[in-house]
């Protein structure tokens, strides 16, 4: 289980101080799937690098499992069983895919291993596990190859933060197979970062992080009718959505 209490992060530009993130609190229970949306530069990505270590909280606390990582470096929260895929993966000039997969996985992966990983993300696996994982390749197809390194260990728990930018309608339809297959079978929590619904439909729970704060946080179909203004639509002229007056009724 993921715990988080208090978190904020503030930087300083030019002499002025302005926060990020505002006293997030939140859990994510094991084999849970919890979404997080919200607008754009709502504080998502920053969320997700404090989770993994990359920036460093101005406060607040992490928990995994009952330890207290909030001090642990990116390399102590992979060993401690965090997985992360970025919204824009690193290059790595002159590794090929194959060693990368290796690499992530923490063993010599055979090349069926690595075959069956890049075709779960809908990579053409002998076209691709011989190539540099570097900026030669695609932004969609480096995207999938940097979800197929995630997927290639196990964890207790992963974050993908917009696994769907970039990715063809094909390859995606392959990824969502992909996390319902480890949702059901609930061994790992997942984090999906996402603003697409048919991400967001899948979570257990949904997050919304707006303007650096929890807006809100709740079972999916309680936030879903909010998100998508269902109820505000349920009007048959359409009328009441944004607080205008319905002349219908
Ligand atoms: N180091 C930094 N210095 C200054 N501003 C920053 C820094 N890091 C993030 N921000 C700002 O914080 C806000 C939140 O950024 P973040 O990338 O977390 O948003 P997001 O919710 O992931 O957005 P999106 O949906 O567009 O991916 C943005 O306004 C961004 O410009």
């Amino acid at each position: 289980m993921l715990k988080v209490e208090h978190l904020s992060y503030d930087v300083s530009e030019e002499g002025r101080q302005s926060e990020i993130l505002s006293d997030v609190s939140f859990s994510v229970e094991d084999g849970e799937m919890l979404v997080i949306t919200g607008p754009n530069g709502g504080g998502k990505s920053t969320l997700a690098k404090l989770l993994m270590g990359i920036n460093r909280q101005t406060a607040g606390k992490i928990y995994l499992d009952g330890t207290d990582i909030t001090d642990m470096s990116v390399n102590e929260r992979a060993k401690a069983g965090m997985g992360f895929a970025f919204q824009q993966p690193p290059r790595f000039k002159g590794m090929t895919v194959r060693r990368l997969l290796s690499l992530a996985a923490g063993t010599k992966l055979s090349e069926d291993e690595c075959c069956s990983l890049l075709s779960s993300v809908g990579l053409c696996a002998m076209e691709y596990i011989d190539r540099e994982a570097d900026a030669t390749l695609s932004g969609g197809e480096m995207k999938r190859i940097e979800i197929a390194t995630v997927l290639a260990k196990k964890h207790d728990i992963c974050i993908f933060d917009e696994p769907e930018a970039g990715i063809d309608l094909w390859s995606f339809s392959m990824l969502i197979k992909r996390f319902e297959k480890i949702h059901k079978a609930k061994k790992e929590s997942l984090i999906l970062i996402s603003h697409q619904e048919r991400i967001i439909q899948m979570a257990d729970r949904i997050m919304v992080i707006s303007d650096g704060k929890v807006e809100s946080i709740g079972a999916a179909k309680t936030v879903m009718p909010q998100l998508f203004g269902q109820e505000a639509e349920s009007c048959t002229c359409g009328m009441q959505k944004g607080g205008e007056i319905c002349e219908a009724e």
